[in-house]
């Protein structure tokens, strides 16, 4: 058995480290969490959007998770982008006789209105990896696609998770209103219970990445053994302080400050 906590996230790149696997790893490194990666696309984006993605073939995905499920050991995992049926078969595969908790963030559109999944493989990721999460973390129009409901209230966030749940087979779902107006109220139906998370909206751009921080700030704390409804707060408070103090840099959607809950860190 480790000492060290140790988690592992699949998901694409950003080269500007504001989103993707390099905002994952921040923050699992912010968590005293060892972090380990599995790249299924190297995608070409900045603040301002995507330029160009790259798919890693298959088999090289494969090799990546057989290279550190054989070796070392983790406590959680989560996914991000997995662009499309055939990295998501080969996923299922690889985690299905894992035993440990799965953190799904169904990855489907950037902030800057760029689409990182396929069409097709939207309805695989419901069906074939949904029901094998511990957590799913569906933004609005995320949980509007898997649910097929329009979202526009906190009654409706609550019941979108309930639905994520029940009938779709996740064993938890935190739906994020992020997307929504006012307050920024996520809710949490653990299979028992509603629970509700809010902060106040700050008023920024510098949006980039924060899905990606908020679940692998979840997985971080997971993997250390923190009960869900705990974690979540933490990681609640933890990206509402990055998004407070974010950077304003790049010409566009500036990114997270994973710094911003160390007292004596850089503050904007
Ligand atoms: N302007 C904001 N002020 C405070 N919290 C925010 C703001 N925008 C998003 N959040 C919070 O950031 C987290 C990520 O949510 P969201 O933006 O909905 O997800 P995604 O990045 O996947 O689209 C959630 O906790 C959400 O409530
Ligand atoms: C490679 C990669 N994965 C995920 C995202 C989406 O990130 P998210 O945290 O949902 O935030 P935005 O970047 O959409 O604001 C991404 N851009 N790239």
């Amino acid at each position: 058995m480790n000492q060290i906590p140790c988690a592992l996230t699949i998901a694409g790149t950003d080269p500007s480290g504001g989103a993707g696997i390099q905002a994952d790893l921040k923050t699992f490194q912010e968590f005293t969490c060892y972090g380990m990666s599995i790249i299924t696309s190297v995608v070409a984006q900045n603040t301002t959007g995507v330029q160009d993605v790259h798919h890693i073939p298959i088999n090289m995905i494969e090799k990546q998770l057989d290279s550190v499920i054989s070796d070392i050991p983790f406590q959680a995992y989560k996914t991000g982008m997995i662009a499309n049926i055939d990295m998501m078969e080969v996923i299922v595969q690889k985690i299905t006789p894992l035993n440990v908790p799965y953190i799904m963030d169904p990855v489907m559109v950037a902030t800057s209105g760029d689409s990182l999944i396929a069409e097709e493989a939207r309805n695989f990721l419901r069906e074939q990896l949904l029901p094998l999460a511990a957590l799913v973390t569906p933004n609005v129009p995320e949980a509007e696609y898997i649910t097929g409901e329009s979202i526009k209230t906190v009654n409706d966030l609550q019941q979108a998770a309930e639905q994520i749940v029940v009938k779709h087979g996740a064993g938890a779902a935190l739906v994020k209103g992020g997307h929504l107006d006012g307050e920024a109220i996520d809710i949490l139906y653990d299979g028992n219970k509603m629970h509700r998370f809010s902060s106040e909206r700050i008023d920024t751009n510098n949006t980039h990445g924060t899905g990606c921080t908020y679940s692998a700030s979840i997985t971080a704390l997971l993997s250390k053994g923190i009960p869900l409804p705990a974690a979540v707060k933490q990681a609640k408070d933890y990206v509402t302080a990055a998004i407070r103090h974010s950077f304003s840099i790049g010409k566009g959607n500036g990114p997270t400050n994973h710094w911003a809950t160390r007292p004596e860190e850089v503050k904007q």
